[in-house]
């Protein structure tokens, strides 16, 4: 069975959406951020921190990679992991990809409490948030299925999800 991919950008609900759907649909669950943390034994913000982003990218890259052949899984990618071409390839060998949306407004108060992205820690969150979502407005265009998720419980976009999966693929839940 194929693998679902989560896409989309921070605060979406990528990571909550995709645990949750991965217990209903009994698959294994990976979240790329955690499965970083747990190969580099460092966590995202030291990574970026001590190494920068470019070391970040190419963990995500190696780890994608190592991901593309193994099935009946749902993953959970990092933000900017679909920056990468190859990387977007990669994920759809084996995966179709389901991308999350949701206002920079409403992103900016899911993650303002929160340290552990460092791409918003430096200067004012919302204005950064902003300027990423411009910079990226097609990066997620590379899904099949887009849920808005500004204005739903994480359950509502779990079940809009599985939804999509019985209609299209006749998944059995
Ligand atoms: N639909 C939603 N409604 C309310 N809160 C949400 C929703 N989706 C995610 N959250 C919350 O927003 C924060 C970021 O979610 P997370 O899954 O980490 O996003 P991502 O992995 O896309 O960055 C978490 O605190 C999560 O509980
Ligand atoms: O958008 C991005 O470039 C990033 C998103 C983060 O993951 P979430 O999307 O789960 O927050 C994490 O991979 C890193 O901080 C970079
Ligand atoms: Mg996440």
């Amino acid at each position: 069975m194929f693998n679902i991919v989560m896409i989309g950008f921070m605060g979406t609900g990528k990571t909550v959406v995709g645990r949750r759907l991965a217990a209903l649909l009994k698959k294994r669950f990976i979240d790329t951020d955690t499965e970083i943390e747990r190969i580099t034994e460092k966590t995202i913000v030291q990574i970026f921190a001590q190494d920068g982003a470019v070391r970040f990218r190419s963990e995500e890259s190696l780890l994608v990679k190592k991901l593309e052949d193994q099935d009946n899984l749902v993953i959970s990618t990092g933000g900017g992991i679909v920056l990468n071409p190859e990387n977007v390839v990669s994920l759809k060998k084996n995966g179709i990809l389901i991308a999350l949306n949701a206002p920079p407004e409403v992103i900016y108060q899911r993650v303002r409490h929160k340290r552990s992205r460092p791409l918003l820690n430096k200067g004012d969150a919302l204005i950064k948030i902003k300027e990423l979502f411009a910079e990226r407005e097609y990066a997620y265009d590379v899904a099949e299925y887009r849920v808005e998720t500004g204005d739903k419980q994480v359950d509502e976009v779990v079940q809009e999800i599985i939804l999509y999966l019985k209609n299209k693929y006749n998944m059995r839940i």
